[in-house]
């Protein structure tokens, strides 16, 4: 499903935290959003997952308003969150089967633990689904996450810093598993990131939020055409610091 964000404005008291951003993220494309701190990026997010609504503005998925969509938004948008917080004392099976149970997810207790198998199966944690969490690094953790936010089958996946704080080897884990997860299912992703070689990697285009407004946008290719390190050279002469720097 598409993401079409049009002329979105978020007011925080005197912070325009989003100042009319449009950008379209096309069916079945990995789009990364990248920014300084305080660009806008988790602002962006609430709004998309509708725990928020924007002053201005339009954020429609797969041509529905996000507002419009009420509980069905869960259904059509999976979140990783970027710190999921997972209860402790708990086995990856068991906290896989409490989010499906508090979405109400599955037609059957047989259907939810199918699901539950073959999300786990999809994000490669085999055999660990059924040790407690607690063991897990913190890659495992991040996977088990994107599995919790596969369960319902979505359209769109919103990754909030998905690399943040994982080694090369869990970062290498994750791209392999977000490859598997579009081809097998050709879901939309949009992540949020300041990993910009990881973003190089992963998505197709790029955009670039500073201060609240997407200031270039384009494969990653294109917007590190003209510097020597690439979206990383691009990304400083664009921004320049932010806001929370
Ligand atoms: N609840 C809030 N109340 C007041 N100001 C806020 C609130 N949430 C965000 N802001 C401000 O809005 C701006 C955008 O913040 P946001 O968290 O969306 O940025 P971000 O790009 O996600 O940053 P980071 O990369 O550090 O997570 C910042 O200046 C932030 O301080």
């Amino acid at each position: 499903m598409r993401i079409d964000i049009t002329n979105v404005h978020r007011r925080y008291d005197d912070v325009a935290a989003l100042d009319g951003v449009d950008f379209t993220v096309e069916s079945g494309e990995a789009y990364g959003l990248v920014g300084t701190n305080g660009a806008g990026k988790s602002t962006l997010f609430g709004l998309i997952a509708g725990h928020d609504r924007p002053d201005e503005g339009a954020i429609t998925v797969g041509d529905r308003d996000v507002r419009e969509l009420g509980w069905r938004i869960r259904e059509a948008i999976g979140v990783l969150p970027e710190d999921p917080g997972f209860p402790p004392g708990e086995t990856g099976r068991e906290t896989l089967a409490f989010h499906a149970d508090v979405r109400g997810i599955g037609a059957s207790p047989e259907d939810a633990a199918e699901r539950i198998a073959g999300a786990a199966a999809t994000v490669g944690l085999g055999d660990a689904i059924d040790r407690p969490i607690d063991g897990y690094s913190k890659g495992m953790r991040r996977r088990l996450g994107l599995a919790a936010a596969l369960l319902a089958n979505p359209s769109v996946l919103l990754l909030d810093e998905p690399t943040a704080g994982l080694d090369p080897n869990g970062v290498a884990a994750l791209r392999e598993v977000l490859t598997r997860v579009r081809e097998e299912t050709g879901v939309t992703i949009l992540m949020a990131t300041h990993a910009l070689r990881e973003a190089e990697r992963v998505c197709d285009r790029v955009g670039v939020l500073d201060d609240g407004r997407l200031v270039a946008e384009g494969t990653p290719d294109e917007l590190g055409a003209d510097h020597e390190d690439g979206l990383e050279g691009a990304f400083v002469s664009l921004t320049g610091g932010g806001r929370d720097a």
